[in-house]
């Protein structure tokens, strides 16, 4: 297997020593997705922060994070401006935190691509256009004037999505994505993240407390709890043959919200909660 990154022995503790993630270790496979499922609270954010080089000053972290075996735990911040972005990009749940109030759109986007690429100011806009079509914006060259509170929440998040991958990173880091969208949005952007992994062979670390989202994405999901992956293994069989009982609580649970919602499918089986082509 071609593991693109590794998470070896994550420990993250608080101020007062108090362990938030215990003993993480899970590694991402080229070209797949690998996600890590919760509940509130169990370490799934601050393992994102971790690997990408953002965790609070006040937390301590311990362990290896290695992107194709070149460890970036000791890495200066200067250093991490080199990989945030370009090998490593980020969706989080509220683009609208992310994107600037007060800067258009496509000046946002052609100063990221500025700032990993030597290319000019119009080449970087002409770049950044072409990213918005493919994230199905339809008047991509209206979206490039407009501020973030222009743009609805769906708008925001395709935006983010073509910002994290236009530099084409290896690994993706997609953390509760659309959490905050309505079901339909929801369910319009997981589809269109997922196509354009999968056409443009990244790799991605989806982090959901859903347990059909991850059924729907994932290769391979890790279940956290408490700061601990109790479970991890392919999506058919972590879903399919849980052995952590609040693993079978979870999949309990997704099959409650199957028959509610009259029925849709998990990866782990043929078909699928949110249709894929
Ligand atoms: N800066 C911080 N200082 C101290 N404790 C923190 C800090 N950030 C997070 N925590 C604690 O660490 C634990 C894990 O938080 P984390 O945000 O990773 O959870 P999560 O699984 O992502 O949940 P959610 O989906 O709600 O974000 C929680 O108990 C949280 O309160």
């Amino acid at each position: 297997m071609d593991a693109i990154l590794e998470i070896e022995n994550l420990n993250i503790r608080n101020a007062y020593g108090q362990s938030l993630v215990h003993h993480s270790r899970f590694s991402l496979e080229s070209g797949k997705t690998y996600c890590l499922l919760g509940e509130s609270g169990s370490g799934k954010t601050l393992t994102s922060k971790a690997i990408l080089g953002m965790l609070p000053a006040d937390l301590h972290m311990t362990g290896d994070i290695m992107l194709r075996g070149y460890k970036l735990n000791r890495l200066t911040e200067k250093d991490w401006r080199k990989i945030r972005g370009k090998r490593i990009g980020a969706i989080f749940q509220h683009p609208e935190q992310a994107l600037h109030p007060s800067i258009p759109i496509g000046r946002q986007f052609s100063d990221l691509m500025r700032s990993h690429l030597p290319i000019s100011r119009h080449e970087a806009e002409k770049q950044a256009e072409k990213m918005l079509g493919q994230v199905l914006l339809k008047d991509s060259a209206h979206v490039m004037k407009s501020y973030s509170h222009e743009l609805s929440g769906g708008m925001n998040q395709r935006v983010m999505i073509a910002m994290a991958l236009c530099l084409k990173p290896e690994v993706v880091i997609a953390d509760e994505p659309t959490s905050a969208l309505d079901v339909t949005t929801q369910a319009e952007v997981i589809s269109l993240l997922h196509h354009l992994i999968s056409d443009l062979h990244m790799s991605m670390l989806f982090i959901t407390h859903d347990v059909l989202l991850a059924s729907y994405l994932a290769d391979t999901i890790g279940v956290m709890r408490d700061g601990k992956i109790i479970e991890q293994g392919s999506t058919e069989r972590v879903l399919r043959q849980p052995e952590h009982e609040y693993t079978q609580q979870l999949c309990r649970y997704r099959s409650q919200r199957f028959l509610s919602k009259g029925g849709v499918s998990p990866r782990a089986s043929s078909s699928t909660a949110v249709q894929r082509n």
